[in-house]
């Protein structure tokens, strides 16, 4: 189970609801996807009022839990600001913290990202991060209050994958017991393989679904690569080799042995 802030969920994926063809198919794609939480943006959906009230109703129907996001904030001003309103719009403690240092690569501002953090974990806040790769900024979101981590893969809607694979083992080695998440630049069900079989407590992702041929399938394919990379770690994972090993044993040869010179 994947636990959170205290509550316990069966799915390992977060799912944001932006960018889908239509509000059916981003119902389909969770139902499809298993996730029990989704995330919102409030600064992005309520700048269409028309289209943000189906929107509305459409998450309140899913029944999932909604993990408001602070999307398109770039101080931490107004991350808090943003995040006060949406505890009061949504009734959750709940919040993703995004604080956007650059509108072309959509990468954490994080010296903002720490201050928000800390302001509104004092404040009341469940406060999810989303960071970089960087175990020293990890540590002070953790000082801050933030007892979930959520590191980049690469940038958000990049599908690039795991760009730095080794920093994101380091922060789970220093991190054992915080859960960590993968959130954002994942593209293909086994860049999620391999963000679990690192053992990583979760995914978030957006565009490697809503944009996909097939978003409902692909929701699919999701869910059971995290399943499965999840069940490959915890069943342990045999470490790579320089050498090649007989993968079949040879106690004695049965046979006896063909002398090939004669
Ligand atoms: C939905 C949301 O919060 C995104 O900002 C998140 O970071 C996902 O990024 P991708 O779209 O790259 O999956």
């Amino acid at each position: 189970m994947l636990e959170l802030y205290g509550t316990e969920f069966s799915s390992r994926m977060l799912l944001g609801t932006a960018g889908y063809a239509s509000p059916d198919l981003l119902r389909q794609a969770v139902e499809a996807s298993g996730a029990e939480i989704v995330t919102v943006s409030l600064r992005r959906e309520s700048a269409r009022a028309k289209t943000g009230q189906g929107f509305w109703g459409l998450i309140e129907e899913l029944g999932c839990r909604v993990l408001p996001n602070t999307a398109g904030c770039h101080t931490a001003k107004e991350a808090i600001t943003t995040a006060q309103m949406a505890r009061e719009l949504f009734g959750t403690n709940w919040i993703k913290l995004e604080v956007i240092a650059n509108d072309d690569t959509l990468q954490p501002e994080v010296f903002g990202l720490v201050e928000a953090a800390a302001e509104l974990n004092a404040d009341g806040f469940d406060v999810l991060p989303y960071t970089t790769e960087d175990l020293s900024v990890a540590e002070r979101l953790a000082a801050a209050g933030c007892e979930v981590l959520m590191p980049w893969g690469s940038p958000i809607g990049s599908a690039r994958g795991l760009a730095n694979k080794t920093a994101l083992k380091t922060l789970r080695a220093y991190f054992p017991d915080t859960p960590l998440i993968v959130d954002a630049g994942l593209g293909a069900a086994s860049h999620a393989a391999e963000v679990m079989e690192m053992g990583y407590d979760g995914v978030l992702l957006n565009t490697a679904v809503a944009k996909a041929g097939d978003p409902v399938t692909m929701a699919r394919g999701f869910a059971s690569a995290i399943e499965g990379g999840r069940l490959a770690y915890e069943a342990g994972i045999v470490e790579p080799r320089d050498m090649a090993t007989p993968s079949t044993p040879i106690a004695g040869t049965p046979f006896f042995k063909i002398d090939n010179a004669s």
